[in-house]
């Protein structure tokens, strides 16, 4: 008998570049840990983002401030392991690139060696620049992070809409031409006005990954535990829920409690 391998084709980053020019949307999501990575990517997923969200949904912190690089290589190890054919891209966290570029750059490759990620992702533009510069030199490929940045929400204060008034908005555009011409892959934008998002996916030729930025992008991301409905607090306009895993889990948790109280579990065929 033979063994028969299944064969990938690894996503890349010159991938979803190609992916834009052809006009098929890229399909992103996140993940923290080997499980859900492998379930994610074997149903074809284009890119996983190991998030810095992982703060919020893995850990329970209000913010994504907290979450540490070691936390963040930990849970990118995960998903490393499990991803066959995704691209993996991983949130730098707060502290570990704003100070200057060389601990950007520290960082980043820390992520790169210690995970055996393919990306990394920063949040900001024109702020960031000698940063997200000397991490490209090195050969590593960088995201971009513009619109609603979670790192800086206690600039703003709150998680509404960006880049409503004119200002804003044209320094969101000048920080995708930017991040552009420094040479990130593609560049996430994160609640904004679906026109904004438009124009700017039309006036670059990067690909840029829409949540909660409209349909006029070239590509989607969202947190997966928010799109299978086990945050069932957290809803947001730009959600779409598949599933409300958080009931279907909490009944099956409490058929289970029920049935060890009533000595209903394990029966004989389930013991030895
Ligand atoms: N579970 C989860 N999903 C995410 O998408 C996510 C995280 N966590 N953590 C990090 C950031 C924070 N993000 C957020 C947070 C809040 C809203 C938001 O729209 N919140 C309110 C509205 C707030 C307001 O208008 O003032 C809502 O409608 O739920 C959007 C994205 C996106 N990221
Ligand atoms: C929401 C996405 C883009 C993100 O940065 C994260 O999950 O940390
Ligand atoms: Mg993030």
């Amino acid at each position: 008998m033979s063994v028969v391998k299944k064969e990938y084709k690894r996503i890349t980053v010159k991938s979803l570049v190609e992916m834009k020019q052809n006009g098929e949307k890229i399909s992103m999501l996140t993940a923290y840990d080997y499980s859900m990575a492998k379930i994610v990517d074997a149903a074809n997923i284009d890119a996983i983002l190991v998030g810095d969200s992982a703060s919020n949904v893995m850990a329970g912190h209000e913010t994504t401030l907290p979450i540490t690089l070691d936390q963040m290589i930990y849970h990118a190890s995960s998903v490393v392991r499990a991803a066959k054919r995704a691209l993996v891209v991983v949130d730098i966290p707060f502290g570990s690139y704003q100070s200057d570029s060389k601990e950007a750059l520290r960082s980043a490759i820390r992520i790169m060696k210690e995970s055996g990620a393919h990306a990394v992702k920063v949040e900001g533009g024109s702020e960031i620049k000698e940063s997200v510069g000397r991490i490209l030199q090195a050969g590593i490929p960088v995201m971009g992070h513009l619109g609603l940045t979670p790192q800086s929400i206690y600039k703003f204060g709150t998680y509404t809409v960006r880049a409503k008034e004119e200002e804003e908005a044209q320094k969101l555009k000048d920080d995708a031409k930017l991040l552009e011409e420094l040479g990130c892959f593609a560049i996430v934008l994160e609640k904004i006005p679906a026109k904004l998002a438009k124009e700017v996916a039309e006036s670059v030729s990067i690909p840029i990954i829409g949540i909660g930025a409209g349909g006029h992008v070239d590509g989607q991301v969202l947190v997966v535990h928010d799109m299978l409905g086990m945050t069932h607090e957290f809803h947001p306009r730009f959600l779409r829920r598949y599933l409300n895993l958080y009931d279907e889990m909490s009944n099956a948790i409490s058929q289970y409690v029920a049935d060890v109280k009533s000595k209903d579990f394990p029966n004989d065929e389930e013991s030895y």
